[in-house]
C-alpha cells in the first residue's frame, strides 16, 4: 500500500486549491517599463515617470538591470539643495534589483515576497527580456480580493490621529514627514476660512506630486501651493469596495475619511487598502496551511493505522481494481491461500475458485454486488496446495467522490474450524458418542417423520424396545470399559440385522430402540425380532472374556397399538417388560392376541417352506365365460395348499406369508409352470383355444429375474404367449411406476396379455390406465355382488365397463353368482364373467371334464 506524497510536496497543490486558480506572473505584469542609464540625473528620471504616470524606472547598464528608482525614492531628494536634482541615478537607486521569470506562479511569488522582504521584482521572459515590474500590490490585487473588500468597511483601516499640514508649511517639511511616517501623501489644511470655498478646507500632496516637483526642480515653496484640492472623501461606514471604485473612477490614489462627528479623521490610500488585504490574505494563507497540515497529519495517521490494521488482520484482505484484477493483498491472505502477493497481483481472483460453486452462483453474486454494492456469503476456495476450504467472504464495491467504481475490497475468513465444530455439535446433539447410533432426540424426530410417512402410505410401522438382560452385572463385575465395548458390539449387530432405512438408536444405558418401516404386517416385526434376539445371543469375545447376553424385546405396531409416537414407545416398553417377565431372551408384541397369531404364523411359515418340496401345493381352475355369446374364453389358475394337518388352506391365508418370506418367488414360478403344462395338455388334446390367466404377486413382479423366468417357462412348456394372461393388481403398478412400465413393456414384448385384477379396490388412478400397456380389467367381486339390488354398485360397474371399453380394454366381472348378476352385466355390455354361477375353482381334471361335458 502506498502512502501519499510528503506534506512539502503537497503544500503548493493545497495552496492553489485554497487560494483559487494559480496564474503566472507574466499574465499580471504591467507591460510599461521605463529604463534609464545609471548616469541619468534624478530630475530627468522623475520627469519621465510623471509624464508616463509610472511609479518607477529601471536603471540599466550594459543591457543589465542594475537597480530601480521609484516615486518613494523621490521623497529622499533634498529639494533645498539644487545639486540633488542632478545627481545620477546610480547614487540614489535601490540595488540590486531581483528578477523573477514570467512563468513564475503567483503564489510562489507571494511566498518569496514574504521571505526576501523586497517591494519589487523585475519580471523577465524565457529569453531574459525585461517584461515589467511586479510589486506586492500587484500580487494582492490578483488574488481575487473582491469578497474582502465587500465585507470590510473603511473604519477597519482608520488609524485616527490625522496630522494635516498647514498650507503654509514648507515643502521639505512635507517630504520629511512622508519619509519618516512611511506615508505616501500628506493632508494639507487651508484653514477654517477656506471651508466654505469651492476647493474646500483640505487638499492633498502625494509622492507622485513630489516626483513631479523633482522633475521641475522646484527648490522650495509652501505646500499649499502644490497641493491638489479639494480632498475627495468618504465616510467611515463606506465599504472598501466602494472606496476602490471611487479611486478608480476619479483616477486618484488617496481619499479622506469623514468620521462620525463629520470631521476629517484620516487619509487612506490604495496602498493602505492593499496592505490591509495583504494582512487578511496572509492570515488566510496561514490558516489554509495550518488546516492542510492538520488534515494531512490526520490522514497520514489514519492511513498508517489502516495499514497496520490490514497488515495484522487475521482476515484475508484482497483489493482489486474495477476490472477485477488483484492490486493488493495482506499477509493473512497469503496465510489463508498460500499465494504470495507477487503470485496474485495483476491476476483475477477466480484463481481461488474451487469449482464447487456453479456458474449460476457466481452470476447471482455479481448481480447482487453490482446492484447493492456488497455481497456476503460462504464460498469454497482452493488454496495453492489444492486443498479446498470453506470461507466466509465479504465483498464491497468502492467508488470515488464522483461515484465511479474504482475498486473491490474482499475480506475473507477461513471457517473450516467453525464448520467442524458445528458438525461436532450436531453429532453431540443427535448421536450417541459411544456407539455412533442416533440418540433419543434424533430417534424421536425420525419417528415423527416415519409416522407421517406411514399415515400417508397407509402402511404399518413397528417400534421395538431392546433391553439387554442383566447387563448391569457385566458392567459391575468386569468394569465399564468392557461394558462399553460390549455395547458397541451389540449396536453393530443390531445395525447389521436391519434394513438400511430402518432406524436403531441408543436410548441410554443398555436400552436401544428400533423403528421398522413399511411393514407388511405384525409378523414381519416378529420375524425381525426373532432375528435380533438370535443375533444378540451369539457370544461376544472381549479380551479373554466370552460374554453371552440375552435380550428382551417389546414391540408396538402403528396404527394397531397407537397412532402417536410417545404411546408407541411406551407400549413397546410395556411389551419389553412382559418379555422379561416371560423369562427373558425373547420378544413380546404389545397386543397379546398378536403374539398368539405370530406363533401361528411361525408354525405356518415353517410348514410353507416344506410345502413345495413335499408337493403340498396344487392348482384349481375357474372358467371365464363370454357374456351373451356364451362359450368358454379363458381359465384362471388359483393356488391351493393341501396342508397335512389343516387340509386345504386358502390362498388368502398363506399368500401374504409367502410374500413376507419371499417364498412367493419359487411358488409363483411353480404356479406358472404348472398352469402352462396343463394348458399344453389342453392343446395337445386338440381342444378349442383357451386363455390361461395366472395371478402374479407384487413381490414376484418386483423380482429382478421375473421377466426372464416368464420367458423361459413359456419356452420350456411351448406355451403360445398370446394364450397366457398375467393378472396384476393396481397397487403393484403404482409402486415405482417408471420401473413398472418398463417391466410391463418387457412382458408385452414376450407377447403375453396383461390384466388388472380386483379393479376398483386399489388406487384406481385413471392416469395409469392410459400409460400402462394392459388388455383387460377384472372388476372386483365386491361391486358385482350387489349389482342387481344396489343401484350404486350397478352404476359403478357400468362406469367401469364404459371406461374399459373407451380405452379399448376387455372387461371381466368376477364373483358372478347368479343369473340376475349375469343379466345386469349383459345389459351393461360387460365382456366376460367368472364366478360360482358357472363353476367353482376345480382341480384340472375335473375342470376339463366339466368343460368338455358342457361343450
Ligand atoms: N365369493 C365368491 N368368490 C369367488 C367367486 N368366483 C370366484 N371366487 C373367488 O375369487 C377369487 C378370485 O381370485 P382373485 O381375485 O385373483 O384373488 C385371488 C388371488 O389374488 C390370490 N391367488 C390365488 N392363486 C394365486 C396364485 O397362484 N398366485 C398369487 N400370487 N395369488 C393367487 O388369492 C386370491 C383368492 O383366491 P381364491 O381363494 O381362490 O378365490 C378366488 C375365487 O375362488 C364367486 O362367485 N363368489
Amino acid at each position: 500500500m502506498n502512502l501519499p506524497r510528503t506534506p512539502g510536496a503537497l503544500c503548493e497543490e493545497i495552496l492553489s486549491i485554497a487560494l483559487g486558480d494559480d496564474v503566472c506572473i507574466g499574465e499580471i505584469v504591467s507591460p510599461v517599463v521605463l529604463e534609464c542609464g545609471p548616469e541619468r540625473p534624478v530630475h530627468e528620471a522623475a520627469a519621465l515617470m510623471s509624464e508616463r504616470r509610472v511609479s518607477s524606472v529601471i536603471v540599466v547598464e550594459g543591457g543589465e538591470a542594475v537597480g530601480i528608482w521609484t516615486e518613494r525614492d523621490a521623497l529622499a531628494v533634498d529639494m533645498s539643495d539644487p545639486a540633488a536634482f542632478t545627481r545620477p541615478l546610480r547614487e540614489v537607486m535601490s540595488a540590486p534589483l531581483r528578477t523573477v521569470p514570467a512563468s513564475f506562479r503567483l503564489h510562489d511569488l507571494t511566498v518569496r515576497f514574504r521571505e526576501e522582504h523586497v517591494r519589487h521584482y523585475l519580471v523577465v521572459d524565457d529569453d531574459g527580456r525585461r517584461m515589467g515590474v511586479v510589486s506586492q500590490s500587484d500580487v494582492v490585487l490578483n488574488q481575487g480580493i473582491e469578497h474582502y473588500l465587500k465585507l470590510r468597511k473603511v473604519d477597519s483601516l482608520v488609524k485616527g490621529g490625522l496630522h494635516a499640514m498647514p498650507a503654509a508649511a514648507r515643502l521639505p517639511e512635507a517630504t520629511a514627514r512622508m519619509r519618516e511616517s512611511g506615508a505616501d501623501a500628506v493632508v494639507v489644511d487651508f484653514g477654517h476660512e477656506a471651508e466654505a470655498s469651492a476647493s474646500g478646507r483640505y487638499g492633498i500632496l502625494t509622492e507622485r506630486d513630489i516626483t513631479r516637483l523633482v522633475a521641475q526642480r522646484v527648490a522650495c515653496g509652501e505646500v499649499g501651493d502644490f497641493a491638489s484640492r479639494p480632498l475627495i472623501a468618504c465616510t467611515e461606514q463606506d465599504s472598501l469596495y466602494r472606496v476602490r471604485a471611487l479611486l478608480a473612477e476619479r483616477h486618484i490614489r488617496h481619499v479622506g475619511v469623514i468620521g462620525a462627528d463629520g470631521e476629517l479623521c484620516d487619509l487612506i490610500s490604495f496602498k493602505d487598502i492593499l496592505s490591509g488585504m495583504e494582512l487578511a490574505y496572509v492570515h488566510e494563507l496561514q490558516h489554509a496551511l495550518h488546516e492542510r497540515d492538520a488534515a494531512l497529519h490526520t490522514s497520514r495517521r489514519n492511513l498508517y493505522l489502516a495499514e497496520k490494521v490490514i497488515e495484522n488482520s487475521l482476515e484475508g484482505v484482497m483489493v482489486t481494481d474495477a476490472d477485477v484484477r488483484i492490486v493488493s493483498v495482506n499477509p493473512a491472505f497469503t496465510r489463508l491461500t498460500g499465494y504470495a502477493p507477487e503470485e496474485v497481483i495483476g491476476r483475477n481472483p477466480s484463481l481461488l475458485n474451487s469449482g464447487r460453486q456453479s456458474p449460476a452462483f457466481y452470476q447471482r453474486m455479481w448481480e447482487e454486488l453490482l446492484e447493492s454494492g456488497k455481497w456476503q456469503g460462504e464460498v469454497w476456495n482452493r488454496r495453492k496446495s489444492g486443498e479446498v476450504s470453506p470461507q466466509l467472504l465479504h465483498i464491497t464495491a468502492i467508488h470515488d467522490e464522483d461515484g465511479a467504481l474504482t475498486h473491490y475490497a474482499a475480506l475473507f475468513t477461513d471457517i473450516s474450524r467453525l464448520k467442524e465444530n458445528e458438525a461436532r455439535i450436531r453429532d453431540l446433539a443427535y448421536y450417541d458418542p459411544l456407539t455412533g447410533l442416533p440418540n433419543r432426540r434424533l430417534l424421536e424426530d425420525r419417528l415423527q417423520v416415519e409416522l407421517a410417512h406411514a399415515a400417508r402410505m397407509r402402511s404399518r410401522l413397528a417400534v421395538m424396545f431392546v433391553d439387554l438382560d442383566r447387563f448391569k452385572r457385566i458392567n459391575d463385575s468386569l468394569g465399564h470399559g468392557i461394558g462399553d465395548r460390549l455395547l458397541v458390539e451389540i449396536a453393530s449387530r443390531l445395525r447389521a440385522c436391519l434394513r438400511e432405512d430402518d432406524t436403531v438408536a441408543r436410548m441410554g444405558g443398555d436400552e436401544f430402540l428400533v423403528i421398522l418401516n413399511n411393514l407388511a404386517g405384525p409378523d414381519e416385526a416378529a420375524m425381525t425380532a426373532r432375528r435380533l434376539v438370535a443375533a444378540l445371543r451369539r457370544p461376544v469375545l472381549i479380551d479373554e472374556h466370552e460374554l453371552v447376553v440375552t435380550t428382551s424385546l417389546g414391540i408396538s405396531i402403528y396404527p394397531d397399538d397407537s397412532l402417536d409416537a410417545d404411546t408407541l414407545i411406551k407400549n413397546a416398553d410395556v411389551a419389553m417388560y412382559r418379555a422379561k417377565d416371560e423369562g427373558r431372551n425373547s420378544f413380546q408384541l404389545y397386543e397379546p392376541a398378536m403374539n398368539a397369531r405370530s406363533l401361528e404364523h411361525l408354525a405356518m411359515e415353517t410348514a410353507l417352506h416344506r410345502a413345495l418340496p413335499r408337493n403340498e401345493l396344487q392348482l384349481h381352475y375357474q372358467p371365464l365365460v363370454r357374456i351373451g355369446g356364451g362359450g368358454l374364453e379363458a381359465v384362471e389358475a388359483l393356488l391351493r395348499w393341501n396342508h397335512p394337518d389343516l387340509g386345504l388352506v386358502s390362498p388368502a391365508d398363506f399368500i401374504p406369508l409367502a410374500e413376507e418370506t419371499g417364498l412367493i418367488v419359487p411358488i409363483g414360478e411353480w404356479v406358472l409352470r404348472c398352469a402352462c403344462e396343463h394348458h399344453r395338455n389342453w392343446r395337445e388334446a386338440g381342444r378349442p383355444p383357451l386363455r390361461m390367466m395366472v395371478n402374479i404377486s407384487a413381490r414376484q413382479f418386483r423380482d429382478e429375474g421375473f421377466v426372464a423366468m416368464v420367458g423361459s417357462v413359456l419356452a420350456e412348456t411351448g406355451m403360445p404367449p398370446e394364450c397366457l394372461t398375467l393378472e396384476l393388481t393396481e397397487s403393484m403398478l403404482m409402486e415405482g411406476s417408471e420401473r413398472a412400465i418398463a417391466r410391463l413393456d418387457q412382458l408385452r414384448a414376450l407377447g403375453v396379455g396383461l390384466a388388472i385384477d380386483d379393479f376398483g379396490t386399489g388406487y384406481s388412478s385413471l392416469a395409469y390406465l392410459k400409460r400402462f400397456p394392459i388388455d383387460e380389467l377384472k372388476i372386483d367381486r365386491l361391486f358385482v355382488r350387489g349389482i342387481d339390488r344396489n343401484p350404486r354398485d350397478a352404476a359403478l360397474v357400468s362406469a367401469i365397463v364404459s371406461l374399459g371399453h373407451s380405452l379399448g380394454l376387455r372387461v371381466v366381472a368376477e364373483g358372478v353368482e347368479t343369473q340376475a348378476h349375469l343379466m345386469v352385466l349383459h345389459a351393461q355390455g360387460c365382456d366376460l364373467a367368472q364366478g360360482f354361477h358357472f363353476s367353482r375353482p376345480l382341480p384340472w381334471d375335473e375342470f376339463v371334464a366339466v368343460c368338455c361335458s358342457g361343450s
